[in-house]
């Protein structure tokens, strides 16, 4: 994969040093800065403290990281410019000479990844949230917890011993990370992209399926739909809408326009390439054919 940062440029990971994020960021980059929630990281890109800051955003198994479309929407905005996704699986890492578990921590996504586990192998054990997973290694090398749910890397940056790994409940569980800067010169088109953007709509009927026709009438291929609360009114939400494609693209930027029309608020979350590479069915040469056309017509050349 190529490195998305040069040697000069830092990125703001969710840390601290072990998580799964640091392990998505070094695919970006190697000048890492770890900090201690994901709010954390984005504020670092927002106040210019470093150029990019990498962030989970969905795990296959337990959905999209709250915390993360929450801080999306906060403040000035930020967007994406890459993504990448990594195959999940847990260790469990105790204190070398652990002959008891009574305890065991980590990130809400983590344990609620081996939550079978934890019941079938750990019964009666109580589960502890900590902002990360190396967050959780970290208290229980200070003696604060039993043991930690963590990625298989954290055993090198904590004086733990494994207890088990290859831990999860879901086989091919996978976490997908988003690499965030300050608005600037977007990626370009690669032919296998995704644009996310994030909409609050006015309250009345049939709204959100006005929103999914301007993408269906163009042919444009839904990838995510998340709702979260807009933290005012209660029952008043925000979508997060996922779709295949590039802003670049005349398709995607006839659909953001007509989703700026639809809505009461939209932010651009960013237009990247997909981890996956895989292309998109674009359609471009008829939009572009058509565009001609009214153009020509238009100018009193055709009929
Ligand atoms: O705590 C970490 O290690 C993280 O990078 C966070 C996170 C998540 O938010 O889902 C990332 C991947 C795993 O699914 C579990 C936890």
């Amino acid at each position: 994969m190529r490195l998305y940062a040069d040697a000069m440029q830092r990125i703001a990971y969710f840390g601290p040093q072990g998580t799964f994020t640091e392990q998505a960021a070094l695919r970006f980059g190697s000048e890492l800065v770890p900090v201690d929630t994901i709010q954390l990281a984005i504020a670092s890109v927002r106040k210019g403290e470093t150029e990019f800051a990498c962030v989970p955003i969905e795990n296959s198994v337990e959905g999209a990281v709250p915390a993360t479309l929450d801080a999306l929407v906060r403040d000035e905005p930020v967007v994406a410019v890459a993504e990448t996704v990594l195959d999940v699986r847990f260790s469990v890492l105790v204190r070398p000479g652990t002959t008891e578990i009574r305890t065991i921590a980590s990130h809400p996504h983590a344990l609620a990844q081996v939550r079978e586990w934890i019941a079938d192998s750990l019964p009666g054990v109580t589960s502890i949230a900590t902002s990360s997973t190396a967050a959780a290694a970290a208290a229980v090398e200070r003696g604060e917890f039993d043991a930690a749910v963590t990625a298989p890397v954290a055993v090198h940056h904590y004086e733990l011993d494994e207890y088990a790994t290859n831990v999860l409940d879901v086989a091919d569980a996978r976490t997908r990370f988003l690499l965030l800067r300050r608005p600037g010169a977007l990626p370009e088109p690669t032919g296998a992209d995704r644009t996310s953007v994030v909409v609050t709509t006015p309250n009345r009927v049939g709204v959100l399926s006005e929103l999914l026709t301007e993408l269906a009438l163009r042919g444009i291929n839904l990838t995510g739909l998340e709702s979260r609360p807009t933290k005012g009114k209660l029952g008043e939400y925000r979508f997060y809408i996922d779709v295949e494609g590039h802003i670049a693209e005349p398709r995607i930027g006839d659909a953001l326009a007509a989703l700026h029309r639809h809505s009461r608020e939209i932010r651009f979350l960013g237009s990247f390439p997909k981890a996956d590479h895989e292309p998109v069915e674009a359609h471009n040469d008829e939009f572009a054919a058509a565009a001609a056309w009214v153009d020509a017509v238009r100018k009193g050349e055709r009929g």
